[in-house]
């Protein structure tokens, strides 16, 4: 295990940052911290990163407990939102800066940051001062600069926060790619979900100070074991009571539930649609174009859903009456997440 965090709690006067934090990332691995704003992750990251306390519990990198090793001597680097360059040195100062510090000799230093221009595909602009950089172009020179000294661990707090998005797209990709390339364990912190389940191969979820879930992007996503994180994951929509719903009258205990647009079907009318049995009645609230397809807003018995529809089907207004068929929703019954599937549908496939 390369980074492990066993019951971590920080407190910022009364308030709980960390709340009994546990954590584990295995050597090699690209992991995204995901959360909302104020969740504790870069608390979390700063006290990997030494640059913060915990109040209690431990913090263990490759193995060795690290609470009391200062920042600079765990073997880190750090890539900042704002790319944090020195404005008066060019690329190739600003990557060689801290092996300058740590005395390296100039031989070695010269030989590391042609390397590292080069793996940023930055050898032709090395020259450059950062303000001749785009926004993309600096964060791959922070990049550059947190591996000159070869650190064991990489941390990025929000790494592609202050890049417009065109860009952010692409230097995803290639940090993925870079990460991967070189095998350095790496921990960023991100509140998009986006970004992370693109970025990350596994993504630890934190909310209120504590880790909700942990795990590939693709497990979490379809099994949520929170209500938290069915709702912070995936375009989820509340409903205060899913057995009002035909097909799961018979949910035991809580009726609160959670619908993914792709757990519904919006059809204009019978024609379009397989089992219209099954199905609610609804009126559309709101059609919004999204490119490849439209989201579609349904009222159903005062509830309001969110789902899907191709361009190529008939197109639906506000007003317009539509037939919603739920196939599943999430339920939080006991305290457990379940996938409760519409029986309405098994029902009308024996009519069938
Ligand atoms: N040095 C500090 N002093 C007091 N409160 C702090 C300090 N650092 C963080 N906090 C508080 O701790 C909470 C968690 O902060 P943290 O920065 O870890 O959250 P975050 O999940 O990274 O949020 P964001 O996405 O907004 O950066 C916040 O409410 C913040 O105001």
């Amino acid at each position: 295990m390369e980074v492990e965090l066993k019951h971590i709690h920080k407190n910022f006067g009364t308030f709980k940052a960390s709340d009994d934090v546990n954590l584990t990332v295995e050597k090699g691995k690209l992991i995204g911290l995901l959360g909302p704003s104020g969740s504790g992750k870069t608390t979390i990251l700063r006290m990997i990163a030494g640059l913060e306390h915990p109040d209690s519990g431990d913090i263990f990198i490759a193995g060795k407990r690290v609470n009391d090793l200062p920042a600079g001597r765990r073997g880190i680097g750090f890539v900042f939102q704002n790319y944090a360059l020195f404005r008066h040195m060019t690329v190739r100062e600003n990557i060689a800066f801290g092996l300058k510090v740590q005395k390296v000799p100039p031989k070695e230093i010269k030989a590391r940051v042609d390397k590292l221009v080069e793996l940023i595909g930055l050898a032709e602009f090395d020259g450059r001062y950062p303000q001749q950089l785009s926004g993309g172009q600096r964060q791959r020179v922070a990049f550059a600069r947190a591996l000159a000294p070869e650190p064991e661990l990489l941390l990025l707090d929000e790494p592609f926060a202050a890049i417009d998005a065109k860009v952010r797209k692409e230097l995803r990709q290639w940090l993925r790619a870079t990460i991967h390339q070189l095998g350095i364990t790496s921990i960023f912190v991100t509140h998009d979900q986006d970004e992370a389940v693109e970025v990350a191969d596994d993504i630890i979820i934190t909310n209120h100070g504590h880790v909700e879930q942990a795990g590939p992007p693709a497990a979490i996503y379809q099994h949520p074991e929170t209500p938290f994180v069915a709702d912070f994951i995936g375009e989820s929509v509340h409903v205060p009571d899913y057995t009002v719903f035909k097909g799961f009258s018979n949910g035991a205990g809580s009726h609160e539930g959670i619908l993914r647009p792709e757990f519904l079907e919006i059809a204009a009318d019978e024609e379009e649609i397989l089992m219209p049995l099954a199905a609610e009645q609804g009126t559309v609230k709101a059609v919004y174009f999204r490119g490849s397809n439209v989201q579609v807003a349904v009222e159903v018995k005062g509830q309001l859903l969110h789902g899907w529809r191709s361009l190529e089907k008939k197109p639906l207004h506000e007003g317009d009456k539509a037939l919603v068929l739920i196939h599943r929703v999430y339920s939080f019954a006991g305290g457990k997440t379940q996938i409760i599937e519409n029986s309405a549908k098994q029902e009308e496939s024996v009519v069938i």
